[in-house]
């Protein structure tokens, strides 16, 4: 490992330009505790950010972080070339993933390809660099997958995470599909691999079609809200800096093949999240006119409820520390 001097340790983070990635980049660059790590932000850019590094520009000045243009599905030598040739990582930290459910019933296969190959590219990396080295735990790799490659959960039911995965729909399939890849690497090869499966993520920098970005949008905006079918499915929500500390922990604290389902306590029905934000909204802005809610068909399949048992990140020491009002006030003022 060839280090620049002033550096512990060298994080390439994939899909920093996105949502979970681009807050994770800015907690960890603009922090005392990371002064003397270096992080390299890879994407391919995607309409999730306007296809720029809109995000994290404000990062380029940090002597800590770089970014790189790269689909990461498709440039496999340049990732041979910068971890196995250049041995310039210790860690990967893997956000980049295509992340939208409504996108992935109408392209499938483009799902499956970007997904899949961008962590089995990054896969191989890592086993052919511990290779090299003599050592398959040279570089930790921490993927961030999710609570829906379990599938639904019945009411009273959770999942632990030694629970049968059973994704529904292919954007889980193919994040269900990448973390039975990355346990045959485990199994076959002792990566230090270490997953996170967590419940819904929101906060700032996050794209207008997931649900309530989407209702923001739509109330400042003055368009219809659009609920899909009835509003029943329920979801359980984590705003974004508990689930950045959650990654945090992981990737300090723990041993290698784990797996760590990260939960919420907060689960609310669409229809009611919808009218929790109005409401708050009409509390920052009470004299504005309230676009209608529109029920909308279905999608071709709408899990009811995820519901992840996350006593083992607890025993890390993490547990979430902003309740659903305060976060989506946070994020209605931003
Ligand atoms: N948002 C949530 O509620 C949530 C919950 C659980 C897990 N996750 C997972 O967290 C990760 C980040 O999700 P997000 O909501 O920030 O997604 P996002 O869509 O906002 O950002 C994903 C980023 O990855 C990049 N990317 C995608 N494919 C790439 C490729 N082949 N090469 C390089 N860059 C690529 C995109 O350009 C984008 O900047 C994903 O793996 C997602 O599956 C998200
Ligand atoms: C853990 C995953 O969370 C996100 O996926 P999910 O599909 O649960 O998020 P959405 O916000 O797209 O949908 C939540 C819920 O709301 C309904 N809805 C969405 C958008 C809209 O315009 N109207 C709606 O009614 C939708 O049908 C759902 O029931 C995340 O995107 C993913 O990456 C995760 O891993």
């Amino acid at each position: 490992m060839i280090l620049e001097q002033q550096f512990s340790r060298s994080v390439l983070v994939t899909g920093g330009a996105g949502f979970i990635g681009s807050n994770f980049l800015r907690a960890v660059c603009t922090s005392q505790d990371y002064q003397d790590v270096k992080f390299t932000c890879i994407d391919k850019l995607s309409y999730v950010s306007d296809n720029t590094t809109k995000f994290i520009d404000d990062l380029l000045k940090e002597d800590n972080f770089e970014f790189i243009k790269a689909d990461i599905s498709e440039e496999y030598d340049l990732l041979y070339r910068l971890i196995v040739e250049q041995e310039l990582f210790t860690d990967v930290i893997h956000f980049a993933a295509e992340s939208s459910v409504d996108r992935s019933f109408e392209d499938p296969l483009f799902f499956t390809k970007n997904n899949v190959l961008a962590a089995q590219n990054l896969l191989e990396c890592v086993r052919l660099i511990g290779n090299k080295r003599g050592d398959p735990h040279h570089v930790k790799f921490i993927h961030i997958s999710t609570d829906e490659v379990y599938g639904e959960q019945r009411t009273n039911e959770s999942a632990a995470e030694n629970t049968l995965l059973s994704p529904s729909n292919p954007y889980s399939a193919s994040k269900g599909a990448i973390d039975l890849i990355i346990n045959a690497y485990i199994k076959s090869f002792q990566l230090f691999a270490v997953l996170i499966r967590s419940n819904n993520v929101y906060g700032y920098h996050q794209y207008p079609e997931k649900i309530i970005p989407m209702t923001l949008y739509s109330l400042c905006h003055r368009q219809p809200i659009r609920i899909h079918g009835d509003g029943h499915n329920k979801r359980r929500y984590l705003f974004i800096d508990d689930f950045v500390s959650a990654v945090l922990t992981v990737w300090n604290k723990s041993e290698p093949y784990e797996i760590y389902n990260v939960g919420s306590d907060d689960e609310v029905t669409n229809i009611d999240m919808v009218n929790l934000i109005i409401r708050q909204y009409k509390q920052w802005k009470p004299y504005s006119t309230i676009p209608p809610i529109t029920y909308v068909t279905d999608r071709k399949f709408n899990d009811d409820r995820y519901d992840v048992d996350f006593t083992k990140i607890r025993r890390l020491g993490w547990k979430p520390q902003t309740t659903l009002q305060q976060g989506l006030d946070k994020v209605i003022r931003s």
